[in-house]
């Protein structure tokens, strides 16, 4: 793989899931796969999974790692194209691509959306500058509007855990006090769409995802409906892509609660974390022994693993 931004980087799904469930065996037996490479991760927000798994899977390889928070520790960077930078950024992403690019083997990048302006993010603008001017292969680790690394850990979390051959997967929306990117629900729901899952998305009005993302995947309004013989519940808050980055519903009646879980199938909980409890979900779900919410963060070395030792053959 020259580059891991999608699900539509990855040749063949289902041999990359059993590469992943095999390295959680077998951790230590590419160690000298990465010897003398780098891998830079650059953060322009917040994370502690994505941060520490991916670190965690690198040096599994054999390679060595440099992490950098972005905004907070380096210039204040310029993404426009003919910029005048006569403003508080200090250096322009052609530069500083280029030069990271010169220290690193391949460069993990996390860049949230804005939220105010939907063609820009949904362009993926920060991400696809790294591809053009860092010259080495580029890892996402969640951009504007995908997250493929936590998409593709959900993945091997439910193939690990099934107990149906072909499981019933909900997506549903629940509450929050902030606006939140799309790009967790986005990729989940293209990942999904990849694999052989039967595939349900819940959420109220006006929070439908971009139908690029959504596809053919069952969408109803209905929680409850949804959640009918579930086997897995996927939560995650997003805010409307229709009224771009707005919270046009807050109704505490959407959070996952204990008495909706009893309308699945015992359902396996799962999060990609951070959650709020008793705003996204009640207590009693988290810290039942249905939620795998833990697992899957752990699942984040092998899926980051994975994807790294492929990008290290290419
Ligand atoms: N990387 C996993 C999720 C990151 C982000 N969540 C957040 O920003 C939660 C922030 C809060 O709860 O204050 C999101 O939804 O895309
Ligand atoms: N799930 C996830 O990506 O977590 P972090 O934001 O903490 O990296």
């Amino acid at each position: 793989m020259k580059q891991f931004l999608s699900v539509h980087d990855v040749p063949d799904l289902p041999g990359l899931v059993q590469e992943a469930l095999w390295l959680k065996q077998n951790p230590y037996a590419d160690e000298n796969l990465g010897r003398h490479k780098t891998l830079g991760l650059l953060f322009f927000n917040a994370s502690l999974r994505t941060r520490l798994s991916t670190q965690k899977a690198a040096e599994n390889l054999g390679m060595k790692v440099m992490v950098m928070n972005v905004t907070t520790d380096s210039w204040g960077l310029e993404f426009e194209d003919g910029a005048i930078m006569n403003g508080n950024k200090a250096e322009h992403v052609k530069e500083a691509a280029a030069v990271v690019g010169q220290y690193c083997d391949i460069i993990g990048v996390r860049s949230f959306p804005s939220l105010t302006d939907r063609e820009k993010d949904y362009q993926e603008q920060v991400i696809k500058q790294f591809v053009k001017y860092a010259g080495v292969p580029i890892l996402s680790l969640e951009s504007a509007t995908r997250h493929p690394l936590q998409s593709f850990t959900d993945l091997i979390t439910i193939e690990e855990t099934k107990t149906v051959a072909r499981p019933k997967v909900v997506l549903t929306w629940a509450p929050h006090v902030k606006a939140l990117p799309q790009a967790v629900p986005n990729s989940f729901a293209e990942w999904m769409n990849a694999a052989d899952v039967d595939f349900v998305i819940t959420h109220p009005e006006g929070y439908a995802l971009a139908p690029e993302f959504s596809g053919n995947a069952r969408v109803t309004h209905n929680q409850r409906e949804a959640f009918e013989g579930a086997d897995f519940i996927y939560a995650k808050n997003w805010s409307s892509y229709e009224t771009y980055g707005q919270i046009i519903n807050s109704d505490p009646a959407w959070m996952i609660t204990q008495e909706k879980m009893g309308l699945t199938n015992q359902a396996k909980f799962m999060h990609c974390l951070p959650v709020r409890r008793n705003l996204v979900v009640e207590d009693a779900v988290l810290d039942s022994a249905n939620s795998i919410v833990i697992q899957e963060a752990g699942n984040r070395v092998w899926a980051a693993q994975a994807v790294l030792k492929r990008m290290l053959q290419a």
